[in-house]
């Protein structure tokens, strides 16, 4: 696509947006100051750098074997700096603690400390990137029972208390450095393949966890908690301790933020119709933008109906600055750093094109009762020009617009992921 032809559309664009009474450069700006949340662990098929540890479990599983993943730190920072070459907008890092900077050592979960992230802090100071962090309770010999934070043997718990503990510590300590608040999630895999008969054992052995997780106060200008549920994992089909209520009860009680995973409800179940009631009771909302596929949580994010759906309770509930957005998917199975170009670019073209929306037309239609207009202006706002804006803006951050990046995935990949 030629510059001329992004000018001419965009100028189009303007023009049948006015007419709606929408201002589209004021959309853009909008649109601009979202940051999402770029997830390390698609680029190297979440298995980090700790010592001899390349297991994934936990129940998350990643397909395919395309070649390029990458194998060490600088790989993993060189195919995020590509990936974000090509994403216009300045975005965010999300770290997962079996990525420290280990320099070959073993270190083990409970001793992880802020030095094993200095490197990344750095990087991420250097390059104008900001930190997000996440305990790692997966891929590890104390998780391989299946629970964690709830297991019946307090020892266990201990372990697992205190990694998140030194986890949150060090989030602080990223949002301190990079000035920046630093989103910690906490997900665990507890749950079972088979029926439990004491399920509450197991909720109250995590709510003591949880409880005294956050007995250590962190400062919430530097970091914010967030707890994920997820409705079946593989090996935990039929419990998962974890679940939406469980978190949903705790986050509202404790004040902590609840993060939705669009791939971790019942496949009819969408995350969209979560986030207004959700916003009600909780200060914030974490998003992990993901696609399930039957029982696949975690394909690569595409512009379908639900990420518009999610885009669009977002913004007509004027709550951009209350969620926050991260991508979560891993797919092993085509050219990684292009999954990240395809996840990032479709989940901003869904929040453009909900920022374009005709929402004030809309709702007036609503409050008369105009259905049959409301259905109509809805139906005609899908073909809308947004995507003309949408490469007017990458243009206008000097990123390469529509199609035209695919080429550019292609040479790094010649050059340097088909060499690894
Ligand atoms: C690797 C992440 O912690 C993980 O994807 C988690 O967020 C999740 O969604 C597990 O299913
Ligand atoms: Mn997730």
């Amino acid at each position: 696509m030629k510059t001329e032809q992004i000018n001419q559309a965009f100028e189009y664009a303007k023009s049948r947006y006015a007419g709606l009474g929408i201002d589209v450069e004021k959309a853009v700006a909008e649109m601009d100051k979202l940051s999402i949340s770029l997830h390390c662990w698609q680029a190297d098929d979440v298995t980090g750098f700790e010592s001899g540890n390349d297991e994934l479990t936990g129940g998350i599983q990643v397909t395919g074997n395309y070649p390029g993943k990458a194998r060490t730190i600088d790989e993993l920072r060189a195919d995020i700096d590509k990936a974000m070459s090509l994403i216009p907008g300045e975005h965010r890092v999300n770290l997962h603690a079996l990525y420290g900077d280990f320099g070959g050592e073993k270190v083990d979960r409970d001793q992880i400390e802020i030095k094993h992230f200095q490197s990344w802090i750095d990087w991420a100071k250097e390059k104008g990137y900001k930190l997000d962090f996440n305990a790692t309770c997966f891929s590890h010999e104390k998780s391989s029972e299946g629970f964690t934070l709830s297991h019946p043997d307090p020892a266990i718990r201990q372990f697992w208390i205190e990694h998140v503990i030194r986890c949150r510590k060090i989030a602080e300590e990223m949002g301190r450095q990079l000035g920046s608040k630093c989103i910690h999630n906490i997900w665990i895999p507890d749950g079972s393949k088979d029926l439990v008969i004491d399920r509450s054992l197991y909720r109250q052995n995590l709510k003591d966890s949880l409880d005294k997780i956050f007995e250590y106060k962190t400062n919430d200008e530097l970091m914010l908690d967030s707890i994920e549920c997820k409705l079946f994992g593989i090996g935990s089909e039929s419990f998962v301790v974890g679940s939406h209520e469980f978190y949903m009860g705790y986050g509202i009680a404790n004040n902590k933020m609840i993060t939705l995973d669009a791939g971790h409800f019942h496949p009819t179940e969408v995350i969209s119709d979560k986030i207004s009631s959700l916003l009600l009771f909780t200060p914030e909302i974490l998003l992990h933008v993901s696609r399930g596929v039957r029982w696949d949580s975690d394909h690569v994010v595409i512009l379908n109906d639900e990420l518009q759906a999610i885009a669009q309770e977002i913004t007509r509930a004027n709550a951009l600055e209350r969620v926050h957005v991260g991508l979560d998917f891993f797919d092993a199975s085509i050219n990684r750093i292009g999954a990240y170009v395809i996840g990032v670019r479709a989940t901003q073209k869904a929040f453009l094109q909900a920022l374009l929306e005709p929402t004030v037309q809309l709702r007036s239609y609503e409050a008369n009762g105009q259905n049959f207009e409301r259905l109509a202006l809805l139906e005609e706002a899908k073909s809308l020009p947004w995507a003309a804006v949408y490469d007017y803006y990458c243009a206008s951050k000097g990123i390469i617009a529509a199609e035209n990046y695919i080429s550019d995935i292609q040479q790094y990949e010649k050059e340097v992921t088909s060499k690894r």
